[in-house]
């Protein structure tokens, strides 16, 4: 049985993360991540939000050591990166923004390499995998459509029964019954709560509907890292007729204020203290995560 909300938050405090970043920085020229911090305990779905060029690959890429860090400490599974990157790897399944499969080769030829490099490898996960996405094993990589290529990598991500899964945008471009495939397919890698899914997404449903934590990246900085029950239990859209709406620009629980048509909105993210306090007419309105996401990721000058 899947864990609750409260026992979930009680395991990121208490027990040891599958995946703990820390402090993770990375400079380009015209840009840096900053100080970064992800922690991942066993049995949870994050989903990685951010803005184009957020710096949600470059994080990932610097998990898994494809590009090098300038500062911080990456530990999975207990196991510092890059020390002990061939036993980490073991542990892990890492689809990237560009999946690498050759196009030249059928789907059993690729199984068939990248079984070499595995002593973990199951046969048996593999066959389900395909059957279960109709990938047939003789067709070869460019005869598969972009969807089928994308479950082709999940299924080669999978093949030796990774402890997590880094997945750089696996629902992008896909469509809504291929997505749903791909989250359903997710859902129950984590099931038995010994296994962990970090993906990034732009499809902020996608990561209502089966992330268990939410972290937000914008301009290389985490916004925040939260359980998506209590974040989105915490913000709403205060709605204030005319008659009362200068109280929305004096409440100091209220931000974003502007006038509307019909009075007044505000934003809170300490909804419970809201409650407590306001006076006169108001009433609220719960948040999606898309309208969360570009009410604190959005910029007024754009
Ligand atoms: N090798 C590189 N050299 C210099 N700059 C780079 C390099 N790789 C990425 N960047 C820059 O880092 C920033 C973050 O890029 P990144 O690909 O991590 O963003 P993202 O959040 O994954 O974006 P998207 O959602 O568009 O895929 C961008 O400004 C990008 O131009």
């Amino acid at each position: 049985m899947k864990k609750s909300r409260r026992e979930k938050t009680m395991d990121h405090n208490s027990e040891q993360p599958l995946l703990d970043v820390r402090n993770l920085t990375k400079t380009y020229s015209d840009f840096q991540l900053k100080d970064v911090n992800l922690v991942l305990p066993a049995g949870t779905i994050m989903g990685f939000l951010g803005r184009n060029g957020a710096g949600k690959s470059t994080t990932m890429k610097a998990i898994m050591d494809l590009i090098k860090r300038d500062e911080g400490d990456i530990h999975i599974l207990g196991m510092p990166m890059p020390e002990e990157e061939v036993a980490v790897k073991e542990q892990v399944g890492y689809v990237g923004d560009t999946p690498l499969l050759n196009h030249a080769w059928t789907m059993e030829r690729t199984l068939q390499f990248a079984r070499q490099f595995y002593p973990n490898w199951n046969e048996e996960a593999v066959e389900r995998n395909l059957e279960r996405f109709g990938i047939a094993k003789d067709k070869k990589i460019s005869e598969l459509s972009k969807g089928m290529k994308v479950k082709a990598s999940l299924v080669l991500a999978m093949a030796h029964e990774p402890k997590l899964l880094l997945l750089d945008e696996p629902t992008s471009g896909l469509d809504p019954v291929v997505r749903t495939e791909v989250l359903e397919m997710l859902l129950d890698f984590v099931q038995d709560e010994s296994r962990s899914v970090l993906f990034s997404s732009h499809i902020t449903s996608d990561v209502e509907k089966i992330a268990d934590w939410v972290t937000v990246l914008d301009d290389g900085q985490i916004v925040f890292s939260e359980d998506k029950e209590s974040l989105l239990d915490r913000y709403r859209r205060i709605v204030i007729p005319s008659e009362s709406g200068e109280r929305a620009n004096e409440s100091p629980l209220l931000f974003h204020c502007q006038t509307t048509a019909g009075g007044y909105i505000g934003y809170t993210d300490r909804f419970q203290q809201f409650q407590r306090f306001a006076k006169g007419n108001w009433h609220a309105e719960r948040l999606t995560l898309e309208e969360l996401f570009v009410l604190l990721t959005g910029r007024k000058e754009e």
